[in-house]
């Protein structure tokens, strides 16, 4: 049984700002206030799970526990049909420098895993987004999103986050770098997701 959201504020358990800055556009019109993990000063706990929802569930609870508030994580990563899925729930491991992320040359390791494949294009791919709402006694509830397209080379546009400069989602002949926000924003994998979590929690 899904449980209805009836506070004021809510807790997005992500440190990153891309994501902070597209769900708090998101929940513009529910009227809840919206606080960032790293605001809150929450340290980044350990993503030790091998599938998006065991991430979420990780991050979201985690938040939750550590505030006393409803918290909502994001987790998400791109799927490239032609590296068999890969990166997945890595996408974010894929940019690691060891000193920050790198996602040039974390989108340049796709194409280059891609051209050593030998498949041939559209390297058809999906964005996956697992949003989780957890609540500090326990609960929680877990909204999945998708996004289909295809990852294209070179890199086009300088707006969004991440690997939007690569991919290109179904319908659509520029990249999600190259989209506006609010256009992103109707289609992305989040939105999927989102469309979800607002029907089972505050519809
Ligand atoms: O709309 C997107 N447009 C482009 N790239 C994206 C998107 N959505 C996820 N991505 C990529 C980048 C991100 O780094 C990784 C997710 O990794 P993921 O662990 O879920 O997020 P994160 O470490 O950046 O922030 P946090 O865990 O604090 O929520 O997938
Ligand atoms: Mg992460």
């Amino acid at each position: 049984m899904t449980r209805k959201f009836e506070g004021k504020k809510l807790l997005v358990a992500t440190h990153n700002r891309g994501k902070l800055e597209e769900i708090a556009d998101l929940l513009k019109p529910y009227g809840v206030e919206v606080v960032g993990a790293a605001e809150m000063d929450l340290p980044e706990p350990e993503e030790t799970g091998t599938t998006f929802v065991e991430n979420a569930r990780i991050k979201a609870h985690a938040a939750a526990q550590a505030t006393g508030l409803p918290a909502l994580s994001d987790d998400s990563g791109i799927a490239i049909d032609a590296l068999d899925g890969a990166p997945g729930v890595y996408t974010a491991d894929w940019a690691e420098t060891g000193n920050g992320r790198d996602f040039v040359m974390a989108m340049t390791r796709a194409h280059d895993e891609l051209t050593a494949s030998g498949k041939p294009e559209p390297w058809t791919a999906r964005f996956c987004c697992t949003l989780v709402l957890a609540w500090p006694d326990g609960h929680d509830e877990v909204f999945p999103g998708v996004m289909e397209g295809r990852v294209v080379w070179p890199m086009r546009g300088d707006q969004g986050h991440g690997y939007d400069p690569v991919f290109e989602p179904q319908g659509y002949d520029i990249t999600f770098g190259e989209m506006d926000r609010w256009e992103k924003n109707k289609i992305s994998h989040r939105a999927d997701a989102f469309a979800k979590f607002v029907t089972g929690c505050f519809g």
